[in-house]
């Protein structure tokens, strides 16, 4: 991904904006303004992490779940850059939970493997059960990024209601029926047919646009 000369800092900036869009789109603050934004040890939770200060200022109430937080030295700016805006962070999922309006899924990505680990099983369990919506960020966390849901174990009834595609959708999407946004305004031509991408018709202003999802109807 450094393709097209970006930085990660660039990207993960870009990928937490449309996230943040996403989210004005699905419910403007108007209609609740808790926002639980979970991050996982990875880049996808960057991504969460940059949505959330966006979130605060477009007059969200963001708190943060992270419970496995990385040392390295970007994530470690993004996390200062929330408690400067007095952000809470919150390690108890369950409270958290229990207390928000709508919730970002930024805990894994298209990296994830295998099963999923400590403290993420009764998290994604939680993000199964519950009734409050859900946007998840690049895909349903515990999804295979090829195949889509787990066969077994946490994760294998998760549909959340709301997905946002970075850069591009990813396989899994053959599998996922809900509402679904593509953020990536910022890939050039060259890049687009250098991985045969189809650019979106993003709008105005917007990082995001919202695309139709086989068999269902916008
Ligand atoms: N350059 C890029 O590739 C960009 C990626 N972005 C985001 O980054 C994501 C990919 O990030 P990463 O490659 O860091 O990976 P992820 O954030 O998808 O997940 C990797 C992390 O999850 C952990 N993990 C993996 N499998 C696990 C399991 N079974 N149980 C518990 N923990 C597990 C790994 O140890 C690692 O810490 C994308 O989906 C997208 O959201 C954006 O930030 C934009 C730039
Ligand atoms: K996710």
């Amino acid at each position: 991904m450094s393709t097209g000369a970006f930085s990660i800092d660039q990207l993960m900036e870009l990928a937490g904006l449309s996230v943040s869009q996403a989210v004005f789109k699905l419910h403007p603050p108007s209609k609740g303004s808790r926002v639980l934004v979970a991050c996982g040890p990875g880049n996808n939770g960057g991504d969460g992490l940059v949505a959330a200060r966006h979130l605060w200022h477009y007059g969200y109430q963001p708190t943060i779940y992270y419970p496995k937080q990385s040392k390295n030295e970007l994530y470690q700016r993004l996390k200062k850059q929330l408690e400067g805006l007095t952000i809470p962070f919150e390690n108890d999922f369950g409270k958290a939970i229990g207390e928000t309006d709508h919730i970002v899924d930024a805990i894994f990505g298209f990296s994830f493997s295998g099963e999923v680990r400590e403290p993420f099983p009764s998290v994604i369990e939680a993000l199964e059960k519950t009734r409050i919506p859900v946007l998840a960020v690049d895909a349903p966390s515990s999804w295979n990024i090829e195949t889509g849901p787990p066969e077994s174990g946490p994760g294998r009834q998760y549909s959340p209601d709301a997905l946002i595609s970075l850069t591009a959708p990813k396989p899994l999407l053959k599998m996922y029926r809900g509402r679904h946004f593509v953020g990536g305004r910022f890939l050039s031509q060259a890049m687009a047919e250098k991985y045969n991408l189809d650019i979106p018709p993003y709008e105005g202003l917007d990082q995001v646009v919202e695309l139709r999802v086989e068999g269902r109807k916008l």
